[in-house]
């Protein structure tokens, strides 16, 4: 029996893991879809064509990677709805414009015209009655000390180049953003409670936590 059938998650679940920067997303949806035997929709980070560019340039393409980020999103919330749900999900769609795009047109470095061009797009495609919400969404969080030693220990070039300021403002910005998110369930987990790499248990402590709460959620298969 897998830990899905022993705490009851629903097959069809589509669980999203969200947060900054470095938290530990990917590495928590690896973990979680072994666990219950689904699938697992990543972001594309080494493929993206606009990513490293993006860093060197904010100004000139963080249009061009917005509308690139959304494209891929949209057509992964395609996949996932095409399987009929079983999935654990690398970070939201929300993310994109309640974090990313909108920081960068606040800050100076999105262009107005094609924040709005962008937003509409997003609004079209995405704040309809048509497009599902994930079942739960796992918020990672934890000091931003922890999380810039995460960034700096990944090592990834465009990022280790990146201000610190950067990641700072970020960090802000996702700290208020959860507090107001209302699209789907959250759970909150503080990344200094387990270790996925090191403590072998704490894949099934994490899906015990999640178990809980999917039941005062009314969540969980009968
Ligand atoms: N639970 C964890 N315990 C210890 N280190 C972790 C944990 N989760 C992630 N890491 C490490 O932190 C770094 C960032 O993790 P990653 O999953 O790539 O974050 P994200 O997808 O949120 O950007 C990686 O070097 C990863 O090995
Ligand atoms: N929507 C986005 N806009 C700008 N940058 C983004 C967006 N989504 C992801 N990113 C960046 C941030 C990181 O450098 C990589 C991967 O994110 P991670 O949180 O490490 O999975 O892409």
């Amino acid at each position: 029996m897998n830990l899905r059938e022993k705490y009851n998650i629903p097959k069809h679940a589509v669980i999203t893991v969200a947060g900054t920067v470095g938290v530990g997303k990917s590495t928590m949806t690896r973990s979680l879809a072994d666990a219950l035997n689904f699938r697992t929709s990543y972001e594309k980070v080494d493929s993206n064509p606009y990513l490293e560019r993006f860093y060197d340039d904010f100004e000139k393409w963080a249009f061009h990677l917005q509308v690139y980020f959304l494209a891929e999103r949209f057509k992964e919330q395609k996949r996932m709805f095409e399987y009929g749900g079983g999935f654990v999900q690398d970070r939201s769609i929300y993310e994109d414009t309640g974090i990313f795009a909108r920081m960068h047109y606040e800050k100076g470095t999105m262009d107005p015209v094609d924040y709005g061009t962008y937003t509409e797009l997003f609004e079209a495609m995405v704040m309809t009655p048509y497009f599902p919400h994930p079942d739960l969404l796992i918020y990672l969080e934890g000091s931003f000390d922890h999380i810039l030693e995460r960034i700096k220990e990944r090592g990834r070039p465009m990022e280790q180049s990146t201000p610190i300021a950067y990641w700072e403002e970020m960090y802000d910005r996702y700290t208020r953003w959860i507090d107001s998110f209302s699209a789907c369930p959250v759970l909150r987990l503080d990344i200094k409670d387990y270790d996925l790499l090191k403590d072998p248990d704490a894949t099934e402590d994490i899906v015990e936590r999640m178990a809980f709460f999917m039941k005062q959620a009314n969540l969980l298969e009968k």
